[in-house]
């Protein structure tokens, strides 16, 4: 057994409920699944359409991925004794409907699903769960996070509460008290501590993590160096948004065959993201984890918890995630179950840099990796990126909605006093996203630095940068000749059609601004606080902590706007 399995499994299956924290890829699923097992095993059959055993995950691949390891654990029962069964209950595929009709045919005991399928689920009149004797809620915070909480607190309110409870993650967080105080009876908490002795971390020993600071413009050819030339079977890749994934797995197609070099192996690309239907999603996943050849993931934080992939051995974050335990769960799909991995993280120059030191306070370590000697193939990257983008209009308006996607992920990170829309660099990012011209959109106007109505590059004829798609670009003629003649005459060129992305006023904007920075330098201060930083005054910080859960509650509605561009 793995450290976290040696000191869970006896406690949970002797009828206590457990609050478990250990680091990535130490083996938490079978800490969890053996106890389920056991437990129901232990109290014999159930009566038809009733449940005994729920496991809740917060994505369709990580509830899939556990349902896997269950059934090939339960292959090994013994076969004259009861048997146990499970069922996977993820929406995009199967309805509801039919999940029941399985559920009544079948007799599962175990159902293992996401919030909202599992919510639906148990709200039929034909699933029964008063027989319920184990429920475990895997990645406890995230379950948390992102307008999950109200779905959770539904399923809590349908269960009995005469059950085993057992919250496990890598990042406990103190927002996880809420769920403890209602759905758990008097948990032990378990927290399995790496490190050597001096130094507690919170990655796995076996991870070595790097930063890079770098212009916007050199973040992609970076990219493309890693790929290139780094050591790996397999290579995860995190982007901010589902957009920019779309966008770079067709920038790199294209371009990044035309930058390898003699010795560099063919590297096959895969791109994943959550607006993606289940079935190419799921088809996605599978194709890179069964893939033999030498292969990287694109992927936003829909990838970023519990997947278990064990061929991974680098994972490459372009930019910082939005919340810096999600920093942890992304870097950890590498070095897992005692396998070295590497983790690089790409920074902005600027105050951007500070995320180094925020990270140790979190206990995570790295170090600055080398950079130099990138200006030749940023050179020619970008030759070769300006000439994709002109091959076809359409490239240019991918380009507009992965950058206005970038700019609006950027808004929404939690610590705003290092990710500051007042610094962000409109210019660099226009250009490191291949734009020729930047969008139309309110926040550009406090801007200074803009060039004369957008324009990054001066030698472009818009008027006939054509769409190759015959249909879209019968449309842009027609739409140019009836707009051409009012337009030029008082106005100079058409304006970019792209429509401004966010309705908030600017005034609210800053407001907004202004509470955020109030916010995360109590989020600092409590991050000290929890990691045991005796400086700090503990009471009032505590109230920080309450204060903090309370703003995110009210913030929901913004936050959970991220959750569906994953
Ligand atoms: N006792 C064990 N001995 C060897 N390998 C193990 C053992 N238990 C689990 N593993 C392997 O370790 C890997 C990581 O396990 P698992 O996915 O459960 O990690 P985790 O702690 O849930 O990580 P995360 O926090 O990222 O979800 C898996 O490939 C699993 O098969």
């Amino acid at each position: 057994m793995t450290p976290v399995q040696a000191s869970t499994i006896p406690l949970f299956c002797s009828n206590k409920d457990v609050v478990v924290e250990a680091v990535t890829g130490s083996g938490k699923t079978i800490a969890f699944l053996i106890p389920i097992i056991e437990i129901i095993l232990r109290t014999g059959s159930v009566s038809r359409g009733h449940v005994a055993g729920i496991i809740v995950a917060p994505t369709r691949e990580l509830a899939s991925q556990i349902y896997s390891v269950l059934n090939s654990v339960l292959e090994f029962q013994p076969t004259q004794a009861t048997t146990c069964k499970a069922q996977l209950l993820i929406g995009g595929s199967a309805t509801v409907a039919t999940d029941v009709q399985k559920f009544l045919t079948e007799s599962p005991q175990i159902v293992v699903g996401t919030p909202g399928r599992l919510l639906e689920f148990l709200g039929s009149p034909n699933v029964h769960s008063s027989s319920l004797e184990v429920l475990i809620l895997d990645e406890a915070d995230r379950l948390l996070d992102l307008g999950f909480d109200k779905t959770i607190s539904g399923i809590l309110r349908i269960l009995p509460k005469q059950r085993r409870t057992g919250l496990f993650s890598a990042t406990v967080t103190s927002a996880v008290g809420e769920l403890v105080r209602v759905g758990l009876r008097n948990p032990v908490k378990i927290v399995v501590k790496v490190g050597d002795g001096e130094y507690e971390q919170k990655v796995p020993t076996t991870l070595s993590i790097s930063y890079s600071v770098l212009s916007p413009e050199s973040k992609i050819p970076s990219l493309i160096h890693k790929i290139n030339t780094l050591t790996y079977r397999k290579a995860i890749v995190y982007f901010p948004t589902c957009a920019s994934v779309v966008y770079f797995y067709l920038v790199l197609t294209s371009i990044l065959p035309k930058l390898q070099s003699s010795k560099s192996a063919d590297v096959q690309l895969f791109s994943l993201h959550g607006k993606l239907p289940q079935g190419p999603r799921t088809k996605t996943l599978n194709s890179f984890m069964n893939t033999m050849k030498k292969s990287v993931l694109l992927t936003t934080d829909v990838a970023a918890r519990g997947l278990d992939i064990p061929e991974v051995d680098v994972v490459i974050q372009i930019d910082p995630p939005y919340e810096a335990n999600l920093f942890l769960h992304r870097a950890g799909r590498a070095a897992r179950a005692g396998r070295y991995g590497e983790g690089y993280l790409f920074l902005t120059k600027g105050r951007e840099e500070s995320y180094v030191d925020l990270m140790q306070v979190k206990k995570v370590r790295m170090q600055e990796a080398d950079e130099t000697g990138l200006s030749e193939l940023v050179t020619e990257f970008y030759r070769n990126f300006r000439d994709w983008i002109l091959d076809s209009r359409e490239n240019h308006d991918m380009a507009v909605k992965a950058y206005v996607s970038y700019v609006r992920f950027y808004t929404k990170h939690t610590m705003t006093s290092i990710f500051r829309m007042s610094e962000f660099d409109f210019v660099g990012f226009g250009l490191a996203y291949g734009l020729l011209r930047l969008p139309s959109m309110p926040e550009l106007k406090s801007v200074h630095n803009i060039p004369e109505k957008g324009w990054l590059v001066g030698d472009i004829d818009m008027d006939t940068y054509k769409y190759k798609d015959p249909q879209k670009e019968l449309g842009r003629q027609e739409e140019l000749n009836n707009r051409a003649p009012k337009a030029v005459a008082k106005h100079g060129p058409p304006k970019a059609t792209s429509k401004a992305w966010s309705e908030q006023s600017e005034r609210k904007e800053r407001r907004d601004l202004r509470r955020e920075k109030k916010r995360n330098k109590r989020e600092i201060k409590a991050a000290a606080v929890e990691n045991g930083d005796s400086s700090s005054d503990s009471e009032e910080l505590k109230e920080d902590w309450k204060t903090l859960i309370a703003d995110r509650k009210k913030r929901k509605t913004n936050i959970s706007e991220i959750a569906f561009d994953l």
